[in-house]
């Protein structure tokens, strides 16, 4: 799914950004909008889907498994579901391009029905680890045949009927917990995740509003016990996606580095299970106001306006990065450009996204100018104070989506051009990314 030959783009210290933009769909409700529509009996309709490749990987996956799905003229996505248990043995490998969540979600979906599919991916996907879902699914039934380091690709072996689990989460995922419930939905009784630290909630919120019984209890410290009774029969849903707050980070942090910006970004959505940046930029001093709060698809969602400040650094407390664990890329370009040293612990995870999100991020902000210091679970960022960075590298994207975009923001506050080797990944998650950004700059 990318292009095999590199498009390097360069991005140049930039005039104020100015005006109104509104982001794409959430990634993760788009993904889970289709996998929950395509399981209903019935007709469900979608308005503000991602069309990124990503997204695009799951609907073609669902398809190839019995889904009709149709995109009208207008952007309005037209599902017939099969119903849960309805999936048929897809003819070909799924190519699921370079998305960790279609893989995941998608194995729990295929455990726990009686069809054999094989996952495939790029060269990014095929390096990431998959043993964390391989584990539970197994522990229900499913037979998994994966690549060496438990890899893709690899081939999944549904068993129907499943056998309910109750599964402990041994590392902050919502993939894996998604994985789990997905397929407990076709799995007899109940099936239990305990989720030590919680992660992004919209599997449980769409599972219920498409009319599953699923439960939510939590203890005194925090862990919450989430049952699902599976064999459950989804009902079709009308569902607006509200903007997708990761994509809408890139702005954010846009407009506070670049000396004269105000920008209003509309429709980001702000489930606190993903709006950890928001507060933590506010701490550093970031000047971000939230107009118009209210609901769209169950979801709380606000426009915000952001304008230039003085950034200064801090210590994040490790407990907000599930709320965040996508922006930590772009949060480190803010950190480079604030006074003082920012500090980051417990992150992990990281290392073990569409890159090594730690690694890579250090390697370019040393590239470009900045001071950073690399530990193994955070990065310790000692920033400029709001001086432009050098800049005048150019930065290997590796195939990462929000590494090429962390760069492309870095590059606007940058002496010289900050050159991003193949931007070709951003249409991953953000197609009209760079459209947005001539917009604010015109
Ligand atoms: O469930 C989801 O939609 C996602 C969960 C997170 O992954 P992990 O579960 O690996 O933390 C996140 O990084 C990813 O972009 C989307
Ligand atoms: C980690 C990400 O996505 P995925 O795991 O779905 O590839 C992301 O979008 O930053």
């Amino acid at each position: 799914m990318n292009d095999p030959i590199a498009t390097p783009r360069a991005f140049s210290a930039s005039a104020p950004l100015k005006g109104r933009i509104a982001i794409p769909g959430d990634k993760s409700i788009s993904h889970r909008s289709l996998m929950l529509s395509a399981l209903a009996v019935g007709r469900s309709r979608v308005t503000g889907l991602l069309e990124g490749h990503d997204v695009l990987a799951t609907a073609a996956a669902m398809r190839a498994m019995g889904a009709q799905i149709e995109r009208r003229e207008g952007g309005e996505w037209v599902i017939d579901g099969v119903g849960v248990g309805g999936l048929l043995q897809p003819r070909e490998a799924l190519d699921m391009g370079n998305s960790g969540t279609s893989t995941r979600l998608l194995m729990g979906l295929v455990a726990s029905h009686p069809i054999t599919a094989t996952f495939v991916g790029d060269a990014s996907l095929s390096g990431r680890p998959m043993g964390r879902v391989v584990d539970p699914l197994s522990a229900m039934g499913a037979d998994i045949s994966a690549s060496p380091g438990g890899r893709l690709p690899l081939m999944v072996r549904g068993l129907a009927p499943a056998i309910p689990l109750s599964y402990r989460l041994p590392m902050a995922s919502a993939q894996v917990k998604s994985a789990v419930l997905l397929a407990g939905l076709n799995t007899p009784g109940i099936t239990e995740v305990i989720e030590p630290v919680p992660t992004r909630d919209h599997s449980e919120r769409m599972l219920r509003g498409f009319g599953a019984d699923l439960t939510v209890d939590t203890d005194s410290d925090g862990t919450r016990h989430i049952h699902i009774r599976g064999e459950a029969e989804l009902k079709p849903q009308v569902i607006v996606v509200p903007g997708d707050p990761s994509s809408a980070a890139f702005f954010i942090v846009a407009a506070l580095i670049v000396p004269g910006s105000e920008v209003t970004i509309a429709n980001v959505g702000l489930n606190p299970t993903r709006a950890g940046l928001v507060a933590v930029l506010r701490a550093m001093g970031g000047d971000i106001e939230e107009l118009d709060r209210r609901d769209v698809g169950g979801e709380p969602v606000a426009d915000l306006r952001v304008r230039h400040s003085a950034l200064k650094g801090i210590d994040v407390d490790p407990a907000v990065a599930p709320s965040m664990i996508d922006e930590f890329p772009i949060l480190f370009v803010a950190a480079a450009l604030a006074d003082g040293q920012t500090t980051t612990t417990g992150l992990d995870e990281l290392r073990v996204k569409e890159s090594d999100r730690l690694a890579v991020m250090a390697a370019g902000l040393r590239a470009i100018g900045a001071r950073v210091e690399e530990r193994e679970d955070g990065l310790i960022i000692d920033g400029s104070g709001g001086d432009t960075l050098p800049g005048g590298a150019t930065i290997a994207g590796h195939l990462d989506h929000r590494i090429c975009m962390s760069f492309a923001v870095a590059g606007l506050a940058s002496k010289a051009p900050v050159t991003v080797d193949d931007i070709a990944p951003v249409a991953t998650s953000f197609p009209n990314f760079e459209a947005l950004l001539a917009e604010l700059q015109a």
